[in-house]
């Protein structure tokens, strides 16, 4: 089934062999949620608590879509580069399965946290194993679990985003990482904390700095939604040409996105949206539609959860457009 076939708005193609969905038909389709969503900019924060994201322009917006046999549409600021955030745990959590497998769940939950993704209190209650690896503190056990298997972590992790997206220019934003690291007291505490219950192994510094070094990748629309194909596409990387991991483990990632990718607003964006996806405080948003495309959409302001309000509306709209609900999730 070609879910983008089933929009009103996106026109057949007779052609045969071809996708029954024209590229002009997506492409205006695409356009027609731009015009709508970027009507809810000028709601929602920046964020600031890390201050070198406060200089974004709150009323940029862009969305771009990758379908599983490849192709690209690109509508509004899809191509300006911005710090990926939380959307980086992605990428954490897959390259740590590779390696570690399920001995991983051992080290972090797999249930959604309830809290603000920041949180310190259940890590204290819950003795040091963070509810998912999407909050904070279960992405920093991640980061660690990857000091311990590479000696370059970053370099790794980087060099995957390229691989994955294509664009092989992908950078770590230095303004970003050192105002992350100038103010990563919380952070700091959550990983201190996490060490003392023996779940960090190594030194913090190294593991917060492989953390924040993540979340300070600069990406754009296209580069996330054609580096996240795989999690719609079996765990087959089109761009990449490789299984990137095995069609069962792709699955279970889009379960945990579906149950904790948007922190404690997982539940709400389920209900509205109904597609598991990952946000970031850099306003960006990807979500899959496991078997059609992977999309990503980008605006900096964002609401009290930390996920932007209006890549948010986005995605409802594309969602609803689509006749996607939480049941074909
Ligand atoms: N939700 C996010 O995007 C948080 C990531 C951010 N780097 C932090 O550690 O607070």
């Amino acid at each position: 089934m070609n879910l983008l076939a089933h929009y009103p708005g996106v026109k057949g193609s007779s052609r045969p062999g071809v996708s029954s969905t024209t590229v002009e038909g997506v492409q205006e389709w695409l356009e027609g949620i731009r015009h709508q969503a970027s009507t809810r900019l000028g709601q929602g924060k920046v964020a600031s608590y890390i201050p070198a994201l406060s200089k974004q322009d709150a009323n940029r917006f862009g969305i771009a879509i990758c379908t599983n046999d490849g192709r690209v549409y690109a509508a509004g600021d899809a191509r300006e580069p911005f710090s990926v955030q939380s959307i980086s745990k992605v990428f954490l959590l897959t390259l740590s399965l590779r390696v570690f497998g399920n001995t991983l769940w051992e080290r972090v939950g797999l249930n959604p946290s309830g809290m603000p993704f920041n949180s310190l209190i259940q890590l204290e209650a819950e003795c040091g194993k963070p509810r998912n690896p999407f909050i904070n503190a279960g992405a920093i056990v991640v980061a660690d679990s990857l000091v311990s298997a590479f000696a370059t972590p970053v370099q790794v992790i980087q060099d995957t985003a390229r691989r994955l997206s294509g664009n092989s220019s992908i950078l770590i934003d230095r303004d970003v990482l050192a105002s992350e690291w100038k103010h990563r007291s919380r952070n700091a505490a959550m990983a201190y904390l996490t060490k003392a219950f023996g779940n960090i192994n190594n030194e913090v510094d190294d593991v917060l700095h492989t953390y924040f070094a993540c979340c300070s990748l600069s990406m754009n629309c296209v580069d996330l939604a054609v580096a996240l194909n795989y999690l719609a596409a079996d765990g087959y990387s089109r761009q990449a040409g490789e299984q990137f991991v095995e069609a069962e483990l792709a699955r279970r990632i889009n379960s945990l996105l579906f149950t904790s990718g948007m922190y404690d607003a997982a539940g709400e964006f389920a209900y509205r949206v109904g597609l598991p996806a990952k946000s970031g405080v850099g306003g960006g948003i990807v979500a899959i539609v496991p078997g059609q495309f992977s999309v990503c959409a980008w605006s900096p302001a964002l609401d009290d959860n930390g996920n932007s309000v209006v890549a948010q509306y986005a995605l409802e709209l594309l969602s609803e457009s689509l006749a996607v609900s939480s049941a074909c999730a």
